[in-house]
């Protein structure tokens, strides 16, 4: 009998190709052991309430209430909400066209994308238009919906850096397009060099392929590494010169633990450069809900920004995103919570602050904890966490591991990471799902787990580590 439509071997091709390592074999492992019982720190997925964290009051006062409109009307809401509250509440359900359960515009709010929009202005000094931010579902669907505009065939390449957040090799891969990589230098604290662009750019076009955008993820996941100035400009001028629209993926912006190298947006840079490449460079920029101090991964919120897309390309966005209907209409909410957040004077003003505060300041003590955790360890070398949420240590494993892992019919940092999960129950993520140079191995984990159990963490980390070194060391 020929193949039905669902059978594998019917299947897309490209479907096949798409690889996700973020929740590969080393989750689909973690997720047995822990039904057989044994207790597992999931540290392989950014998703910070999972590991413990609160979400943020305000926001969940005010969808509540958006969610509950009758509660409005009960003569006792102002027991339990705050004035401030029920006023936003108000603000946001007048923006609906009939409450949380209506469609929205496909684009999403024209108020919340208003408030993006004012957001991008204060933040980075220049005009923004809110008809060219379309709010998604996570950035993942922004990312996807803009990919699959730019991808036309395998000929067509997007440079990504090595390492990357798999989500762009698995776009690339479902819209059968060619990855170009561009290898991030880990001695340089992964900073890029333009020359190495230019190479990668000029081996591509060599065998045909028509790079048509660059992908920059900062800061970095799993590499972490903020971006300079000096750097965006460097970029933003090879684009120009390459004819590269650039993708600028910035949902950790509010994730920056040092002080050295704060958050700048990529649009703040390119309007700062002035004509012609400010008015030449395409630019799409990815935001979200589900980082920062927010961490609300499972509302599904995000938007893109588009700079220098001429209108009929927008058109075209606008109409495939008609075809999804409506992004999701609470977590445009807390998007609009989120860019247009309290003022002093607010009465949820200081708790805001408070918990905010002290969200972002453990978890810069908790990467600074992790990373001289692992740069405690033997045959583990880390840089800092400049900023976003992983650790992305290095792990020299000796030649007899090599050999080990060969015969286990393993990739040598998922053979670590294995043994690592089966003696701790740490759960990672190896550095091959993410991409890195032949012949050097890593791990990604979270800077997640509760503050109070990072010490015990490395401290079995450390333990599991010098036993495996003790075991394969030459
Ligand atoms: C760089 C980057 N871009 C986009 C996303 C998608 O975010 P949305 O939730 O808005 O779709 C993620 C999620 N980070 C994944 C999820 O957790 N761990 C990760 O590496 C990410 O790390």
């Amino acid at each position: 009998m020929a193949p039905r439509a669902l059978d594998y071997e019917s299947l897309n091709e490209n479907v096949k190709k798409v690889q996700y390592a973020v929740r590969g074999e080393l989750y689909l492992r973690a997720s047995e052991l822990q039904k057989e019982g044994k207790k597992i720190i999931f540290t392989n997925v950014g998703n910070p309430h999972a590991l413990g964290q609160k979400p943020l009051t305000f926001p969940r006062q005010v969808v509540a209430l958006c969610q509950a409109p009758f509660l409005l009307d009960d003569p006792n809401v102002g027991l339990l909400f705050p004035a401030d509250a029920i006023a936003k509440a108000k603000h946001y359900l007048a923006m609906t066209t009939g409450g949380l359960g209506a469609y929205s515009d496909s684009r999403g709010m024209p108020g919340v994308r208003k408030e993006v929009a004012d957001f991008i202005e204060r933040r980075d000094g220049y005009p923004s238009d809110p008809e060219l931010i379309f709010l998604t579902d996570g950035a993942s669907k922004g990312v996807m919906q803009i990919l699959s505009t730019i991808i036309r065939g395998e000929s067509d390449g997007v440079l990504v850096p090595v390492p990357q957040y798999p989500l762009y090799s698995a776009a690339i891969s479902l819209f059968g397009g060619s990855l170009v990589p561009y290898y991030l230098e880990e001695t340089e604290n992964w900073g890029l060099d333009v020359n190495d662009l230019r190479q990668s750019v000029a081996q591509a076009r060599y065998k045909g392929i028509t790079v048509k955008a660059m992908v920059i993820i900062n800061p970095g996941n799993p590499t972490g590494q903020c971006l300079s100035e000096a750097n965006l400009r460097e970029i933003l001028r090879f684009c120009y010169q390459e004819n590269l629209a650039l993708l600028g993926d910035e949902v950790y912006q509010q994730n920056i633990y040092q002080d050295e190298r704060p958050f700048i947006s990529s649009r703040k840079v390119l309007m700062g450069m002035g004509p012609p490449i400010s008015k030449e460079v395409q630019l799409v920029s990815f935001h979200t809900v589900s980082k920062g101090y927010w961490g609300e991964c499972g509302q599904r919120g995000g938007y893109f920004e588009m700079t220098n897309i001429p209108p009929k390309t927008v058109d075209e966005i606008y109409k495939v995103a008609s075809v999804s209907l409506s992004p999701n209409v609470p977590a445009q909410i807390f998007m609009g919570l989120m860019v247009n957040p309290l003022k002093p004077g607010n009465i949820s003003y200081e708790q805001f602050i408070r918990e905010s505060k002290g969200i972002i300041e453990s978890l810069r003590r908790r990467a600074r904890m992790m990373t001289d955790g692992f740069n405690s360890c033997k045959n583990v070398i880390c840089n800092f966490t400049e900023g976003a949420m992983y650790s992305f240590p290095q792990i020299r494993l000796p030649p007899k591991a090599i050999e080990a892992a060969k015969k286990a019919g393993k990739v040598p940092d998922v053979f670590y990471c294995l043994k690592l999960l089966e003696a701790t129950g740490i759960s990672t993520v190896p550095g091959s799902g993410f991409g890195q140079k032949e012949g050097v191995f890593h791990l990604r984990t979270t800077i997640l787990p509760a503050e109070e159990e990072m010490p015990e963490i490395m401290a079995s980390f450390k333990k599991f580590n010098n036993e495996f070194m003790e075991q394969y060391d030459d």
